[in-house]
């Protein structure tokens, strides 16, 4: 597992739109390289920042959106279409103004949709579907995703992985229903750590001084039982996108600001 680094930006906003500059030079890159790339979303506030300045981005169209696979980290466990889900979200923020090809796009079950109301069958059935579109150069039962994106709670969550709850001590399934989360709404289906560890990087995105105790918590060697966002690492690189704000907290020395 890679070590974090960090990279500190001037605000939120400049913080998403270099993230968003950042992303699509990796995605360009890795459709070179391989001829597609996968990438996972998150959501919440900084997830969509990055994706509505991916939207505005002048080298956008670089993309081939057409090879882009599209994943999602966790899921508010909710009707299709409810404007609380993440993937509702991202549609409306980026994905539905791009010319991605639907069968790329892997949103996690709905509620309302073939598993009923069960958050645990539905994981079942997302854990399928990344073992399926896995291959045998893969780390495991999930696709080598290229960038892994997280957003970072105020108490260290990541996806719905929060602190001492079950799903952060998974050790061997990849996708898990989430019951009782402290973060609305309580029933969500998320990623595991292994199947977090199985990207080739993974970035955590954090802005906002509401973050600020969570980055120093998470970066000072805490556990992951305690502090999830410590255990979200990728194989080749880590990488913590910061603003000012919420770097606040961070020994200076260590992590210089990276723009002005
Ligand atoms: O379903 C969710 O809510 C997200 O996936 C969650 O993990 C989010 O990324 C963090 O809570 C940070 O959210 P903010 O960026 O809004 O603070």
């Amino acid at each position: 597992m890679s070590a974090p680094e960090v990279v500190v930006h001037r605000d939120k906003e400049l913080m998403a739109k270099a993230a968003a500059a950042r992303l699509i030079t990796k995605i360009v890159d890795a459709q070179a390289a391989r001829g597609s790339a996968a990438i996972v979303l998150t959501g919440g506030r900084n997830g969509n920042g990055l994706l509505a300045a991916l939207a505005e981005a002048p080298a956008r169209d670089a993309v081939d959106w057409s090879r882009l696979d599209l994943w999602w980290g966790d899921e508010r466990f909710l009707p299709e279409g409810d404007p609380e889900r993440n993937d509702t979200q991202a549609r409306a923020a980026l994905l539905d103004s791009v010319p991605l090809d639907p069968a790329r796009v892997h949103p996690m079950p709905a509620a309302d949709g073939s598993y009923g109301n069960d958050p645990d069958a539905a994981a079942e059935a997302y854990a399928a579907e990344l073992a399926a579109a896995a291959g045998p150069e893969d780390h495991g039962p999930v696709p080598s995703f290229d960038v892994l994106l997280l957003g970072v709670g105020p108490d260290t969550h990541v996806a719905s992985l929060f602190p001492e709850l079950p799903g952060v001590r998974e050790t061997e399934r990849t996708v898990v229903g989430v019951h009782g989360a402290p973060k609305p709404p309580p029933t969500r289906i998320s990623l595991t750590l292994p199947a977090i560890r199985a990207a080739r990087q993974v970035w955590l995105l954090a802005a906002g001084e509401d973050k600020a105790n969570a980055a120093a918590i998470a970066l000072s060697g805490a556990g992951e039982v305690q502090a999830p966002a410590a255990g979200a690492r990728g194989r080749s690189r880590t990488l913590w996108l910061l603003d000012e704000p919420a770097a606040a907290q961070l020994p200076r020395g260590l992590y210089p600001p990276a723009s002005a």
